[in-house]
């Protein structure tokens, strides 16, 4: 059974769509990063799995149920726009939520405070943006949830916090734990989520393992030559999308799938050198947007 599953799932306010038909299936145990330019649809799709607004079509199963007070105990939520009570220190504000949760019991919050080194005896008004985000995050997994949905967790977070984190949120799955993140960091979600959505003007327009993405995008070889070799002799082979004459004697090449059949071509001329430019997540994102701009 997933531990999110959503049919059709659409939002709209007023004339804007937020939301077009996203069918989402979340796995047990895995980290699922969504990805996405501002205005996607990414908050939209986690408030309306953990129920502060309502969809405009389709549904919602997490657990293989309906939402419910019992079950919202077993979810974790950071939202983006986190609001602090600005009077408390950070333990008076785990104590208070876990009073709210019925969970009084704070020791992986401590632990987790520790590991992220954040001082819990200061008032939420005097800390930093990062530290406020670290108490966010830590306020997510308190009460030990078997589902965490985090808006942006990384936001504001300096590199060695997101280390920390990245390996605490392995743990946390290892550990039996599922976890469905939005994020604009495509390094973040590259190195930590199994598995990828990418929303564009709210529709799901790729789902992938890193991975397969990666594997499946559009690479760049480039040819040096010890002689002149025309851009022509290479259009046609199969997976070559553009041939391009960078000069007399190099050539570069966009190409997807295997490279076999191009590299052979190469050979067939005094090939002196080839460079390959392997696509990361943000080829690919800029990939999909630009395509999905073309279809507009
Ligand atoms: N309360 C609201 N009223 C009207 N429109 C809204 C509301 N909330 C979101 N929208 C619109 O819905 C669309 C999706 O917004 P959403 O906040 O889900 O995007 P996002 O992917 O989280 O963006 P960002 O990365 O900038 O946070 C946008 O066009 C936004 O303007």
């Amino acid at each position: 059974m997933n531990v999110i599953s959503t049919r059709q799932l659409s939002k709209s306010y007023g004339t804007t769509v937020a939301l077009r038909d996203l069918d989402l299936e979340v796995r047990p145990g895995e980290v699922y990063g969504l990805l996405g330019p501002n205005g996607a649809g990414k908050t939209t799709t986690l408030r309306l799995l953990i129920d502060v607004i309502r969809p405009t079509r389709g549904s919602i199963r997490l657990f293989g149920a309906h939402m419910s007070p019992r079950l919202r105990g077993r979810i974790g939520y950071l939202p983006g726009d986190l609001v602090l009570y600005d009077r408390l220190t950070g333990a008076d504000y785990l104590g208070f939520c876990g009073a709210l949760r019925e969970h009084p019991d704070l020791s992986e919050a401590l632990r987790l405070a520790k590991r992220l080194d954040l001082d819990l005896d200061r008032r939420t008004d005097e800390l930093s943006k990062g530290n406020r985000q670290k108490l966010g995050i830590v306020q997510a997994f308190a009460h030990r949830p078997e589902l965490v949905i985090l808006d942006e967790p990384a936001s504001g977070l300096d590199p060695l916090a997101q280390r920390e984190f990245h390996t605490y949120l392995r743990e946390y799955v290892d550990g039996g734990g599922t976890v469905l993140f939005s994020s604009h960091v495509l390094s973040e979600v590259e190195h930590v989520a199994d598995r990828v959505g990418i929303l564009l003007a709210g529709r799901l327009v790729v789902e992938d393992t890193v991975t397969s993405l990666k594997a499946n995008a559009v690479r760049e070889l480039t040819f040096t030559f010890g002689e002149e070799v025309a851009a022509a002799s290479f259009s046609g082979i199969p997976g070559v999308q553009a041939a391009v004459q960078v000069s007399g004697t190099e050539i570069r090449c966009r190409v997807t799938g295997a490279v076999g059949e191009l590299v052979r071509t190469a050979a067939r001329f005094p090939l002196l050198n080839v460079t390959s430019h392997e696509p990361d997540l943000e080829d690919i994102f800029v990939h999909y947007t630009e395509e999905h701009s073309d279809d507009d």
